[in-house]
């Protein structure tokens, strides 16, 4: 009897000394596996939750989920001109959770949303209308653009590649083939606005009839316009 309590006591003596020797390449432990999924925290700014609802937020704090290409801190926009000095997307708060909640919900059909344009400041507005003055088109400053109210945004959507999706036109084509109407577009493209447009809307965004990039946040309508110029580095 002790004999076989001996050799039980040495398989597993044996066998723990095993386990604990085992190279964990192959097994990450528990804690190296809760540090490759947790979320890494943006950057230290208050939680969009504490926010009012009216505050001014730079999205890329608050989400790494979104693609920017910022047309109107280039000069490859219908202005032909840079006239933001550095590439921000700011909204209020309410537009930042509506959005971060909408992209969510694009992800899970494998694609993410890549702005054009976000919050404008009502300077920038004054210069489009003097260049481009065409209510269909660009908002007149006498009565402010909702991009100028932190609720309006220009984006396209891209594939998990970050390929745009065809949409049938450029970012600011000012003529019918933009508009939502349109019909006379291949399939995929007729389907891409689509999807964009019905997603928006399920979450708090109007189109405008004139320009398929386009979307206001709703409860932004009434909001002040304002004319803050974001810090650059
Ligand atoms: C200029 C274009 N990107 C745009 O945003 N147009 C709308 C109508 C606006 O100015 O609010
Ligand atoms: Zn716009």
């Amino acid at each position: 009897m002790s004999r076989i309590l001996i050799c039980l006591f040495l398989i597993t003596f044996i066998s723990c000394k095993e386990n604990t020797d085992r190279p964990t390449a192959a097994e990450p432990t528990v804690a190296e596996v809760k540090e490759d999924i947790a979320p890494t925290p943006v950057a230290t700014q208050p939680d969009l939750q504490s926010l009012p609802d009216t505050s001014f937020v730079r999205l890329a704090d608050y989400s790494r989920d979104f693609v920017y290409d910022m047309k109107y801190a280039t000069t490859d926009n219908f202005l032909e001109k840079q006239v933001y000095e550095c590439d921000e997307c700011y909204t209020r708060v309410n537009t930042a959770k509506a959005l971060i909640a909408v992209n969510k919900a694009f992800m899970e059909k494998g694609y993410r949303i890549k702005f054009y344009d976000c919050y404008r400041p009502h300077s920038v507005q004054k210069k489009m209308w003097e260049i481009y003055p065409n209510p269909i088109y660009v908002a007149d400053p006498a009565k402010g653009s909702i991009h100028n109210k932190g609720g309006a945004v220009d984006i396209t959507l891209v594939d998990m590649e970050d390929n745009e999706l065809n949409m049938g036109t450029p970012f600011d084509f000012f003529g019918k083939k933009a508009h939502h109407a349109f019909g006379d577009l291949p399939e995929d493209v007729l389907n891409n606005r689509k999807v964009l447009k019905e997603t928006m809307e399920a979450y708090g965004f109007n189109a405008i009839t004139s320009e398929w990039w386009h979307y206001n946040y709703g409860p932004t309508l009434n909001y002040e316009v304002a004319d803050f110029v974001w810090h650059c580095e």
